[in-house]
């Protein structure tokens, strides 16, 4: 509730562009703007913007003493509220601001946690989040105390080498919290556990997992929507969904899969987040096709694009087979879409290029309807191996040649082709 409160305010955004910052540290336009839908999705209201190039970060107050009254001054004029700065403020920066400034002081990490804090809707989600907020709490925590101990030790008032009220109450706050996240780390295990059951189920009975990944707002919900009728609400804000839907969908006569929608990605994501979210996002590693939802009616798409893949290696799902879903066609202004063999166009709203999507999914996962004898040689067994995990192989011969009979797609049967004996359809 009182998230909800602190959400409805004034805000003024800041960020620092800096020739020593990494690139995923500096603010520019597009993160800006960015920033400024996250507000918005928070339920806030941006009243400027200030967006500062300056040769480092100031190790006290991050933008320079010189930059905190222009704020400051700033939010007076616009009856400003809160200031949220685009790049990831340490925890005394945080606190020197929050002092100098007169308002709530914020940055894009504690946003987004806000941000998931409220949309968490299920059990898993809300522990999920509350992992990650006490994760991004603690060095904060730590940082607050640390700044009265130093306080009262530079004052002279605090007696030298005892323990101050604020160490003891430091010690008490940190015990309880890391209690905490032990707890909800045992919580998301058992998750993790009955997960893990499922998926065992899924595979016992051998049907293919399509997980749908992508940037924050690229269309994910809207395509699960498209192709399954599964009625999960879309909207135009970020971070729409943060629980994983599946549903069957029939790709073909001889294939059904299950499409999974997951929660969407963001540049800077917290990765604490990424930590919480792992048990989610554990999904990934076990699908057998991901489908790379990228909105290519953003200018930033290529950006977007490149976080979504750093992302999906990180969570160890780099080696999967992957389509990309260019989407939002209908609203494309450039001049050529994007096209490729890993390539489909498609609009999730008007439903065009399903058809196309559809046959791309199968080519990948079908195993396919002909029925074929093999006679491989016997310097030839790399296919064997290919055979087994492409295709539905019923029996091996070992005679003059390696004697297959399997059933398989058109693209197999074209990898073998020279070797096929016989085939039905
Ligand atoms: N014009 C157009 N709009 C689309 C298309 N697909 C989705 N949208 C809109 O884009 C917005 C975001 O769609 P979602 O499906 O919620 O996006 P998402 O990827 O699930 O987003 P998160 O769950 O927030 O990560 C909604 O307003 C959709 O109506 C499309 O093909 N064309
Ligand atoms: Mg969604």
């Amino acid at each position: 509730m009182e998230q909800t409160e602190k959400i409805r305010d004034r805000v003024v955004l800041v960020g620092l562009n800096s020739p020593v910052l990494k690139e995923e540290e500096n603010a520019d336009e597009g993160s800006m703007e960015e920033l400024s839908a996250l507000v918005e999705t928070a339920g806030g209201e941006v009243t400027g913007f200030v967006l500062q190039n300056r040769y480092s970060p100031d190790p006290r107050t991050f933008i320079g003493q010189g930059k905190v009254e222009e704020v400051r001054a700033y939010c007076e004029n616009t009856e400003a509220t809160m200031v949220i700065f685009d790049n990831d403020l340490s925890p005394s920066q945080m606190r020197v601001l929050t002092r100098e400034l007169g308002v709530q002081v914020l940055d894009r990490c504690g946003l987004i946690l806000d941000i998931f804090a409220q949309r968490a809707k299920t059990k898993e989600g809300r522990l999920q989040v509350e992992l990650a907020q006490y994760r991004y709490l603690l060095p904060r925590l730590i940082g607050m105390w640390t700044h009265l101990e130093r306080q009262a030790g530079t004052s002279g008032k605090g007696p030298i080498g005892s323990k101050g009220p604020g160490e003891t109450q430091l010690e008490t706050d940190r015990r309880h919290i890391h209690r905490k996240i032990d707890k909800l780390r045992d919580d998301l295990e058992e998750v993790r556990r009955v997960r893990q059951t499922q998926r065992q189920q899924r595979q016992k009975n051998e049907i293919p997992v399509v997980a749908i990944v992508g940037y924050t707002n690229a269309g994910k919900s809207t395509l699960l929507n498209c192709l399954t009728d599964a009625g999960i609400p879309a909207n135009n804000r970020l971070f729409d969904t943060l629980d994983t839907t599946s549903r069957l969908l029939t790709v073909s006569d001889t294939l059904d899969v299950v499409l999974s929608d997951t929660v969407g990605f963001i540049r800077k994501l917290p990765h604490q987040l990424v930590e919480a979210f792992k048990a989610t996002l554990e999904e990934l590693e076990y699908a057998d096709l991901l489908l790379h939802v990228i909105d290519v009616s953003n200018p930033d798409w290529e950006l977007q694009a490149q976080v979504v893949d750093a992302l999906i290696e990180e969570l160890g799902a780099n080696n999967l087979p992957r389509i990309e879903v260019f989407n939002k066609c209908d609203c494309f202004t450039g001049e050529i879409l994007p096209h490729g063999e890993n390539i489909v166009s498609v609009s999730a709203w008007t439903g065009e290029g399903m058809d196309r999507l559809l046959s791309r999914i199968g080519k990948e996962l079908d195993k396919g309807s002909f029925h074929v004898l093999v006679k491989l040689p016997y310097d030839k067994g790399g296919l064997l191996d290919m055979l087994y995990r492409e295709a539905k192989v019923e029996s091996v011969d070992y005679s003059e040649t390696i004697d297959v009979t399997a059933v398989c797609s058109e693209k197999i049967l074209g990898q073998v082709s020279q070797w096929v004996s016989m085939i039905q359809d």
